[in-house]
């Protein structure tokens, strides 16, 4: 791609979004940050963005030293072509390119063990801060709900104001350093990218545990779900590892005559203007107070107001006309993550979303009312299948309990079976034109005296046996394994009364 666009391709601005140094190490955003800072694409045009809401100056300490250690890391990563470009994953996985890599290895540990002591100790040394003026704008009045700006995404327009922004939490490292070039391939497909607004890439984790008992892989969400969504042109934005055409998420709506060029675009304003001066502006633009009275959060950037952003976000841009684009790579996953690993955690990100999406689904922006006539109606029920989790859960909760206990009791899980269903049951197992004997051996073997799963289990035998003609040591000797009747067969032999002793011997059934 390099070579066929050259210089004509787009700049890129990455967002990653961090809230709390507790919950999120400072190691691991910095990992994310210098994942995507060593990606293969021209480096000038790549602005990477950290947005702190949490205003940590210890996550701003570890920038600080990730800046210093980038140096090492990208031309390293560069010439060795070393994948995934996430430091923790790589020393951690890879101990026999140890030789290879001890040297950045030991510098990165170093740095590991720097930025763990101070964030530990709740303290950063005179000596650091006296490196760096950005540690003057944390005082004692500083709190994690209330302090000065730091980025937010139209803060890039003033600095850099790429076309397209990759955003990602700050868990999520990038897993395959081709990932932008690979995403730009729809921007700039010659027929169709000028429609593409996003691409989404599947959420998936580094982390799944041997038994996965909370279900992160998600295989059914990601190769059938959101797939097949996809196919109605509505691949639902998941908040991250997703690319933007920075248009489409500030609102524009997509019309016919819209050419999509992908400006290279650095910002005029930046051409004239001191570090200083785009720094003062952009603080400005990050205020919280700038966005009262605009459109910001409502038809402009991320739609505000819900736990579940991302999903009604994505929802906004489809019905403004735009295509978006799920895509799933087959060899490498363009991003891993960090999934929840304990019961509290599943539960609360669980509860969180179904929570935020049944919102949705009750709100002006449920997707039969909101999409109505603008996407199709496929992808308004395809939305649906995520909207309605949290009702989803009772029938859900009812089809793992009661049948459970309905066995374990013996209580019987379907009506009893009479007369008129019989016929209908005989009429399928080809007892339609058999003797009367032979129906009558069936009526008997459906009302005598056992279980009712007993009962069914040996008509279901016994329809095996009336379908295929076959005896009952064939099904049970050499369609067995594939029919699985071995166990019916015990099940019948168990509970057989006095009333019908099939198993033993093949009735005569001509
Ligand atoms: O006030 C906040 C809260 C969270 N975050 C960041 O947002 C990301 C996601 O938050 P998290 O609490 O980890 O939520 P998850 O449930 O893991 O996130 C998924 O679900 C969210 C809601 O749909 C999406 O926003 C996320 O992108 C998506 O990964 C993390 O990087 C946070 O640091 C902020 O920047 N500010």
């Amino acid at each position: 791609m390099c070579s066929r666009y050259g210089d004509k391709l787009p700049a890129v601005d990455i967002f990653v979004c961090t809230a709390d140094a507790k919950i999120e190490p400072p190691t691991m955003v910095i990992n994310t940050v210098l994942s995507v800072m060593s990606y293969n694409y021209p480096p000038e045009k790549l602005s990477i963005y950290l947005s702190d809401d949490g205003g940590s100056e210890f996550t701003f300490y570890a920038l600080m030293e990730a800046s210093q250690f980038s140096k090492h890391w990208i031309p390293f990563c560069k010439k060795f072509r070393v994948e995934p470009r996430s430091l923790d994953f790589l020393f951690s996985e890879f101990q026999q390119a140890r030789s290879q890599i001890n040297r950045r290895m030991k510098l990165y540990e170093d740095m590991k063990f720097r930025i763990e002591a101070a964030t530990e100790k709740g303290n950063i040394s005179k000596e650091v801060k006296d490196q760096h003026k950005g540690f003057l704008e944390w005082n004692s009045q500083v709190t994690k709900q209330d302090h000065q700006s730091i980025v937010q995404i139209r803060v890039s327009s003033e600095i850099s104001n790429a076309p397209i922004i990759l955003n990602l939490d700050c868990d999520m490292y990038s897993n395959d350093s081709d990932a932008i070039k690979e995403a730009l391939c729809f921007f700039m497909d010659e027929k169709h990218g000028h429609k593409t607004s996003y691409v989404q890439h599947p959420q998936s984790y580094n982390n799944i545990t041997k038994n996965d008992i909370y279900s992160n892989v998600a295989s059914t969400t990601h190769l059938i779900e959101l797939a097949g969504i996809d196919g109605y042109n509505a691949a639902l934005y998941c908040g991250t590892g997703c690319f933007h055409r920075r248009e489409s998420l500030c609102g524009l709506k997509y019309s016919e005559n819209y050419i999509g060029e992908l400006k290279n675009s650095v910002c005029d304003t930046k051409k004239d203007r001191t570090v200083h001066e785009l720094e003062e502006g952009s603080k400005i633009l990050a205020n919280c107070s700038y966005e009262k009275g605009t459109q910001w959060g409502k038809e402009m950037g991320l739609m505000y107001g819900c736990p579940v952003e991302d999903i009604i976000t994505g929802l906004t841009i489809q019905c403004r006309g735009w295509k978006p684009v799920y895509y799933y790579p087959e060899t490498r996953k363009a991003f891993l993550g960090i999934a929840p690993t304990t019961l509290d955690q599943a539960l609360v990100q669980q509860k969180r979303w179904s929570e935020g999406m049944f919102q949705i689904f009750l709100s002006k922006y449920c997707p039969f009312i909101y999409g109505h006539g603008k996407i199709k109606l496929g992808a308004q029920m395809g939305y649906c299948v995520y909207l309605l989790w949290a009702p989803c859960s009772f029938p859900t909760l009812y089809y793992v309990t009661i049948p459970s206990i309905c066995l374990l009791h013996g209580v019987a899980l379907f009506p009893e079976v009479y007369e008129p269903m019989l016929s209908r049951f005989a009429n399928e197992g080809g007892l339609i034109g058999s003797s009367p004997a032979e129906v009558s051996k069936v009526r008997t073997l459906l009302h005598c005296r056992t279980t009712w799963s007993a009962r069914f289990s040996r008509f279901l035998f016994w329809v095996i046996h009336q379908k295929s003609r076959i005896s009952y040591d064939e099904i049970t000797n050499d369609l067995c394994p594939i029919l699985s009747v071995k166990q019916l067969y015990r099940v019948c032999t168990l509970y057989c009364d006095d009333n019908y002793n099939t198993p033993s011997v093949s009735p005569d059934v001509s």
